[in-house]
């Protein structure tokens, strides 16, 4: 089978003030439909210029992208991305929040009530329903990322891009967040991509492990297969030597191969 997105020798280099600074070099990866695939590296290394570039929010300077047999060109609803401060509108209430991109996205062949239901369904599925008559600005930070979740699921997207949609909450909301996102994605089979500094988040979660090399010029270092069954519960796994080995894996790639020397 094709995979649904392939990424062919992307390269990509910024005009700045000081010349001319390559972010990603060579950058190779195909993702298969329902995969689920983790971006872990140190701070600046490309990670986010990755992501955006499968969003189509950049385009590479060398290279290409290609998702479900197009080249990617521009954005798409068929690649709905969540942000780390979840990007919601404040004058609109949860409901209208995640109605908004639904219009946007069956609004030309379906009507008002079908519309709603597609809402509302999304809302539940992130246990949200509750809070759908309030405004961002009433709801907590954890909250605020579950109805950008919402709104990204309900586009029904080929694929969902995410950059560190966990990291500004605490452990604990961020552990259940990750919780609700397993059984979602275990519901739709949706692929997903994640940028992540969190490495038990990135075993928890992926099906593969996407890790770079520091930048400049960086590109993928390993790529680790994490073949832990599914759907995965974080208190089995905390006593899994699988798992330990995995962490330690990602571990070493940052920490040995990797190691950062600080500025
Ligand atoms: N628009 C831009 N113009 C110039 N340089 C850029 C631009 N966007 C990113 N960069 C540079 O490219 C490199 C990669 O940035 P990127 O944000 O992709 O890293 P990252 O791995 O996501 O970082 P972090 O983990 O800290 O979020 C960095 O050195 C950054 O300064």
């Amino acid at each position: 089978m094709k995979p649904l997105v392939q990424v062919q020798d992307v390269g990509m280099r910024f005009d700045t003030k000081k010349g001319s600074f390559i972010a990603l070099r060579d950058v190779n990866l195909d993702i298969s439909e329902g995969e689920v695939i983790t971006l872990i590296g140190h701070s600046g290394c490309g990670k986010s210029t990755l992501l955006n570039l499968i969003a189509g929010l950049t385009l590479p300077t060398d290279g290409g992208l290609i998702c479900n047999g197009r080249e990617i060109a521009g954005p798409g609803p068929e690649r709905a991305v969540v942000f780390q401060n979840h990007s919601l509108l404040p004058w609109l209430t949860c409901f209208d929040n995640v109605m908004l991109a639904v219009e946007r996205v069956f609004g030309a062949k379906e009507g008002k009530a079908k519309l709603k239901s597609r809402t509302k369904a999304a809302l539940e599925m992130v246990h949200m329903e509750h809070a759908m008559n309030k405004f961002p600005h009433e709801i907590s930070g954890g909250m605020k990322q579950r109805i950008g979740i919402a709104r990204a699921f309900a586009m029904e997207p080929k694929i969902l891009l995410m950059d560190e949609p966990f990291g500004a909450l605490d452990a604990l909301t961020r552990a259940s967040l990750q919780d609700e996102l397993i059984g979602v994605m275990g519901k739709t089979g949706a692929t997903v991509v994640m940028v992540t500094h969190d490495v038990d988040e990135a075993v928890l979660l992926s099906d593969r492990v996407v890790m770079m090399t520091n930048g400049p010029a960086a590109t993928i270092g390993e790529i680790l297969e994490v073949k832990l069954e599914k759907p995965r519960d974080r208190l089995k796994l905390a006593h899994d030597p699988q798992f330990a080995e995995y962490r330690a894996a990602i571990l070493e790639f940052l920490y040995q191969k990797q190691l950062k020397h600080a500025a």
